[in-house]
């Protein structure tokens, strides 16, 4: 007798499962256009609720439904790599998940905690800046524009500063983490076929449970490690490990090894990749858009470059062009175009539905963000239309960043990281496509980042501004 949201024709056992098809974001669109704004799944034995609308998804994610929606659905994947669905990007709503987002706002994303790492995202920036800029002499420096390879530069500089603001270390170049990271990205939280269908988890077919094992023991014992060298060493200094091994001393119930092991990998999961696919967004849409690279370049001439020096994190606040252009590649490309899955904790009903206990919710930011019904020209990329302010604030239309209690921590963080670096790769090199006469292509590619499909590489040469500053 409930009112359950819309749904297609499904099979036996497997629900919908057979309809979901990568990319699942454009696929859920498709969907919508016939189904409605707000349209329910059956994913073998777990129910879904797809969101399509800025106003169905501000109703979900409102002061009411909000703390309803505040779970998480529990995974496999998470239960081994996440210490038991414990750490806060996926701890059901409670106490615990609480006291993880009181540390996050007051022990690692506070101002007076960012303004002590400003020192690493600078250095970082400009090592990246250097290593571009010694490409581009050795490929005969002066006039010359040179190929640079993006993605390698952009992934390694965001890992980097996660790293260092989280454990002192550097690790271009080493691969165990990236291989860690990526081995986790690979099995995917939340698309195991066994945590829909449970016959397949517990005969554990392809293996999925076993790798997921095997790789959270990795994980532990890596982490225990650098905390391990954290207690015996004092060389490291203001990082978040020490700072919250500090913390443990006093308040040991609050911050247990487990604790900070788990914030520890979710600032490396959520914080490295989200970033670096964004930046490649963003320069790929610069380089398509050769009028809009100029302006930001003016921009940040009449702010920075006049002044003979090279941009600050502080200038970022006042380069509101430049601010403008990461708002329009975030409403395009959001790095989670589906945020990630919430879960209700009781029956409730929200836009005129029953929504029962245990349904998980995708919001699907990427087609919000491109609603023509809200949107002018949604497909084209203005960053002009940023220039009205309220546009950031309108949450259920822009939310490249989630909403409500589960919205990211790092956003703040994020845009620093994103402002700085973009700004520095336009104030210090001109840029072009690697093909003059060929736009780049932006076409998805698989991952839950929503990365390009092409890795990009672009052509660069140094600007003036290099000649009068050592970087
Ligand atoms: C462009 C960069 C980033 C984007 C687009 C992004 C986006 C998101 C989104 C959409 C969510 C889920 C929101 C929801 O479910 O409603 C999220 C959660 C989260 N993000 Fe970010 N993020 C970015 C960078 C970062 C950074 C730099 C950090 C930290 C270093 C971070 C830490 C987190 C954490 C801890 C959560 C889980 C929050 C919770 O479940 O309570 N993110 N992020």
């Amino acid at each position: 007798k409930q009112n359950l949201p819309p749904s297609p024709k499904g099979f036996p056992v497997i629900g919908h499962l057979h309809l979901l098809k990568e990319p699942v974001h454009r696929c859920l669109r498709d969907l919508s256009q016939s189904l409605g704004p707000v349209f329910s799944l059956r994913l073998g034995s777990c129910r879904a609720v797809v969101v399509t609308s800025s106003s169905a998804a501000e109703e979900f994610l409102s002061h009411e439904n909000d703390v309803v929606f505040a779970n998480r659905p529990v995974t496999t994947m998470y239960a081994y790599v996440l210490y038991s669905n414990t750490a806060v990007s996926v701890a059901p709503y409670g106490d615990h998940w609480r006291n993880l987002r009181r540390i996050c706002t007051a022990e690692i994303f506070s101002p007076a905690r960012l303004r002590d790492s400003l020192e690493i995202r600078r250095d970082e920036v400009r090592s990246l800046l250097r290593t571009i800029q010694a490409a581009s002499s050795s490929g005969g420096g002066g006039n010359n524009f040179v190929r640079v390879e993006l993605r390698p530069l952009l992934s390694g500089f965001t890992l980097n500063v996660i790293m260092r603001m989280v454990a002192g270390k550097r690790y271009y170049g080493e691969d165990k983490v990236r291989e860690l990271i990526s081995e986790t990205f690979e099995l995917g939280g939340f698309t195991y076929v066994g945590d829909f269908l449970p016959v397949v988890k517990l005969f554990d077919f392809d293996g999925y449970v076993k790798r997921a094992k095997k790789l959270g023991s990795k994980l532990d014992k890596f982490l225990q490690e650098l905390l391990h060298e954290h207690r015996g060493k004092t060389e490291f200094k203001n990082t978040m490990i020490t700072h919250l091994l500090t913390l443990q001393e006093s308040q040991p119930e609050y911050y247990t090894d487990e604790t900070i092991k788990g914030l520890v990998l979710v600032m490396l999961f959520a914080g490295s990749e989200t970033t670096s696919v964004t930046l490649e967004w963003a320069m790929s849409n610069l380089l398509n858009h050769p009028d809009v690279l100029a302006k930001v370049k003016t921009e940040l001439n009449n702010i920075v470059s006049r002044e003979g020096r090279l941009m600050e994190e502080s200038d970022t606040s006042t380069c509101t062009y430049l601010n403008n252009v990461i708002s329009e590649t975030l409403r395009l490309y959001p790095a989670a175009p589906l945020l990630i899955p919430h879960a209700s904790s009781r029956d409730c009903k929200v836009a005129g539905y029953d929504i029962p206990r245990g349904t998980w919710l995708f919001i699907n930011a990427w087609a919000i963000q491109r609603d023509p019904k809200v949107w002018d020209e949604p497909e084209v990329f203005k960053p002009e239309r940023f220039h009205c302010e309220e546009l950031k604030i309108q949450h259920g239309k822009f939310l490249p960043f989630g909403m409500g209690r589960r919205g990211c921590p790092g956003m703040g963080l994020a845009q620093l990281i994103l402002s700085l670096a973009l700004g520095s790769l336009i104030q210090c090199f001109d840029w072009e496509r690697d093909e003059v006469d060929m736009a780049v292509d932006m076409s998805e590619g698989k991952g839950h980042t929503m990365p390009k499909a092409v890795p990009l590489v672009a052509k660069c040469k140094s600007s003036s501004i290099l000649d009068n500053c050592v970087i």
